[in-house]
């Protein structure tokens, strides 16, 4: 026999003794889109709270151990954590992804440039609660194959678009959760009025909207809010504090009517 039969003879009875990658590793699934749609007391609304090493517009932020800033994260009140798991730009992986999955209770957003319906799956398995699909960059077949092996996994899609346009592409291809990005990420620009000015025009047709990238302050949480947002997606402004988790709590301080 020669060696590349040899190969693929082992390769086969490798496959073949193992059990599938996604019902050997795949932990409880915990619900993201339920997550998102919850209702919190008045004037607070749903913060996505994000992790990253570093980021093209944000250059490196000082926190290594995104483990102990996604536990901040949990105990101010995010209703979710994201987790930046692209290498070249972001300096994330997927181990980073399973770390912190494991250290918190909440869902788990995969942050990625996903080009295939495998990565949606291969998400799924290695316990991803929610992937981020950008609609600007997916064509309208393949995007809503990416949304349809979503739902097949049980995995939450929050469907990303920075233009009405886009997210109108988005819906169509069947989205459900929506997530308006202030950044162009051609430019890198942002301006937080991009997604106060799409969310109100799809706000009847989306089960969930999410405003994304560039918020501050407990003013633009709630102006988001008011403009329809279910929840607010948000990294750079948390990072930038010496202790993430106590930013979030006090915005979240903030915006509450009742403290
Ligand atoms: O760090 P910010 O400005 O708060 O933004 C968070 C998040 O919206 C941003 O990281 C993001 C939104 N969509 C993306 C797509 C890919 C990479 C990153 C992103």
């Amino acid at each position: 026999m020669n060696l590349l039969a040899e190969i693929f003879a082992r390769k086969r009875r490798e496959l073949a003794a193992r059990a599938p990658l996604s019902a050997r590793v795949r932990p409880p699934g915990r619900d993201f889109t339920a997550a998102l749609l919850q209702r919190r007391p008045e004037a607070v609304v749903n913060v996505i709270a994000e992790v990253k090493r570093r980021s093209p517009s944000g250059g490196p932020f000082p926190h290594p151990d995104l483990v102990r800033v996604a536990q901040g994260y949990e105990a101010a009140g995010a209703c979710a954590i994201s987790v930046l798991t692209d290498d070249v730009d972001f300096g994330g992986s997927l181990e980073d992804l399973d770390q912190v999955r494991a250290a918190v209770g909440l869902p788990v957003l995969r942050k990625d440039f996903l080009v295939a319906s495998q990565e949606v799956e291969e998400s799924a398995a290695m316990g991803a609660d929610a992937v981020l699909l950008i609609a600007d960059s997916l064509e309208d077949g393949l995007l809503r194959e990416m949304i349809a092996t979503a739902k097949a996994c049980r995995v939450a899609a929050l469907v990303e678009a920075h233009t009405s346009a886009h997210a109108e592409r988005a819906l169509a291809a069947g989205a459900e959760l929506v997530g308006i990005n202030n950044r162009d990420l051609s430019s890198l620009r942002t301006d937080t009025a991009t997604a106060l000015r799409v969310m109100p025009r799809l706000r009847a047709r989306a089960r969930g909207l999410v405003a994304e990238s560039g918020l501050k302050t407990a003013a633009d949480f709630a102006a988001a809010q008011a403009a329809g947002a279910d929840a607010v997606l948000v990294g750079e402004s948390l990072l930038r504090d010496a202790d993430p988790g106590r930013a979030l709590a006090r915005l979240l301080a903030a915006g509450d009517g009742t403290k």
